[in-house]
């Protein structure tokens, strides 16, 4: 048997669940002694959700990730009374935790339109400062999207997702050979050897459509969002919804799967995923797995199956393909290695930019001319 692992269509892995920004109130605006005039306040830097937004977004959109709210007018003659600067909003998508560097929670965004004041802009100068202004708050915070598992299973229904978590953990969900059985998402924890334990999501399945609300729709796809990284479950043999629908092969159905999540938000596929390959113990699997493995590296010589608005924009990576049989129990310790290694892989790259970023913040606030020096476990 043939074992697929890094297929490289596209840079994986540029999913973005945390993001730190360096955050500054506006400075207040001068006073004005001889008329006991009042400078304006400093801007205030917000973060506020905005259900399109995707931290992907902000990320690309403000490669400084540096938000200074406006300066406070002076006051002067003809305005005692000088003006408020202006605020500065970052957009981030709602299900957002807002923190300071020490991990303490500064808000959070459930909603549209929810608003977290994370900078303060400095006071004006009056009487009481001898006039003279002061400087707005200034901060490192992070935004991380508040996340339910480690993994979500991500499939059609009937594919055997209840089944998998079952054969990992120690989860009981419902499983039946009707669609649908699965409404909410269930959590099961994997164990490892180590005492390491990673949770997975069992997920409502999925249905061409999905992105527009159909089936379990927008449901399904918020959890999507909130997992870490995602595994993809095809049965081997393809699938068919109903008698009208038409039916579609394992290969057709990891691109309708793709698509439906490109569809809901464009950086969706961008996630880790590893793909797993179902009920390989029907007649005839080993075939279609190996037909499977052709269709996945070259994806484009095969895009005459589907219409091209049903054809992902562009082709998801997967770290690894794995074919199981989660009613035999056949390829579950080689699929729960390979978990393990995208997962530790994720959060050794995460550490590693951290640590940069911090190793940056650093270098802007020292003065070019002092020399610092900091070992391994030094803290910034
Ligand atoms: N032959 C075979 N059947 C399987 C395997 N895994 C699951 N099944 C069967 O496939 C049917 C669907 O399994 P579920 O685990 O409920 O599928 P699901 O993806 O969770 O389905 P929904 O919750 O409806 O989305 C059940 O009848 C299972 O017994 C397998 O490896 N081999
Ligand atoms: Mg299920």
């Amino acid at each position: 048997m043939v074992w697929i692992s890094r297929m490289c269509c596209r840079k994986y892995g540029n999913f973005v669940d945390n993001l730190r920004l360096y955050v500054r109130g506006g400075s207040g605006g001068m006073g004005l002694p001889r008329l006991g005039g009042q400078g304006g306040k400093g801007g205030d830097v917000w973060v506020v959700a905005q259900k399109e937004m995707t931290l992907k977004r902000v990320k690309d959109k403000y490669p400084q990730k540096r938000f200074i709210a406006g300066v406070g007018t002076n006051s002067s003659v003809r305005a005692l009374r000088g003006q408020k600067g202006e605020d500065q909003e970052v957009l981030a998508p709602p299900g957002i935790t807002v923190t300071n560097d020490d991990g303490m929670v500064l808000g959070k965004l459930n909603t549209e339109g929810d608003r977290v004041l994370v900078a303060r802009g400095g006071q004006g100068g009056s009487y009481h400062s001898e006039f003279l202004p002061s400087k707005g708050q200034s901060r490192q915070i992070r935004l991380d999207l508040k996340l339910i598992a480690d993994l979500g299973l991500v499939g059609f229904p009937n594919a055997g997702k209840s089944s998998l978590l079952t054969a990992l953990s120690h989860a009981k969900p419902q499983i039946a050979s009707y669609a649908f059985t699965t409404l909410r998402p269930e959590i099961g924890k994997v164990m490892y050897e180590d005492h390491k334990q990673i949770s997975v999501a069992d997920l409502p399945g999925l249905i061409e459509g999905a992105h527009m609300n159909r089936g379990m729709g927008h449901q399904f796809l918020k959890h999507v969002e909130r997992t870490r990284q995602l595994l993809f479950v095809v049965d081997v043999c393809g699938f068919q919804l109903a008698s009208k629908t038409p039916f579609r092969s394992a290969f057709e159905a990891v691109q309708l799967l793709i698509k439906e999540l490109e569809l809901y938000k464009e950086d969706l596929p961008c996630k880790p995923a590893v793909l797993v390959v179902n009920k390989m113990d029907l007649p005839d699997a080993e075939d279609k797995l190996s037909k499977l493995q052709e269709q996945l590296l070259n994806p484009h010589e095969f895009s005459h199956l589907l219409p091209d608005d049903m054809l992902p924009k562009n082709n998801m990576v997967f770290r690894h393909v794995v074919p199981i049989s989660a009613a035999t129990g056949f390829g579950i310790a080689h699929l729960k290695t390979c978990i393990r290694q995208s997962l530790d892989k994720d959060a050794s790259m995460a550490t590693d930019s951290l640590h940069r970023d911090k190793l940056q913040a650093l270098r802007g606030a020292v003065p070019a001319k002092n020399t610092l020096t900091w070992g391994p476990t030094a803290s910034v």
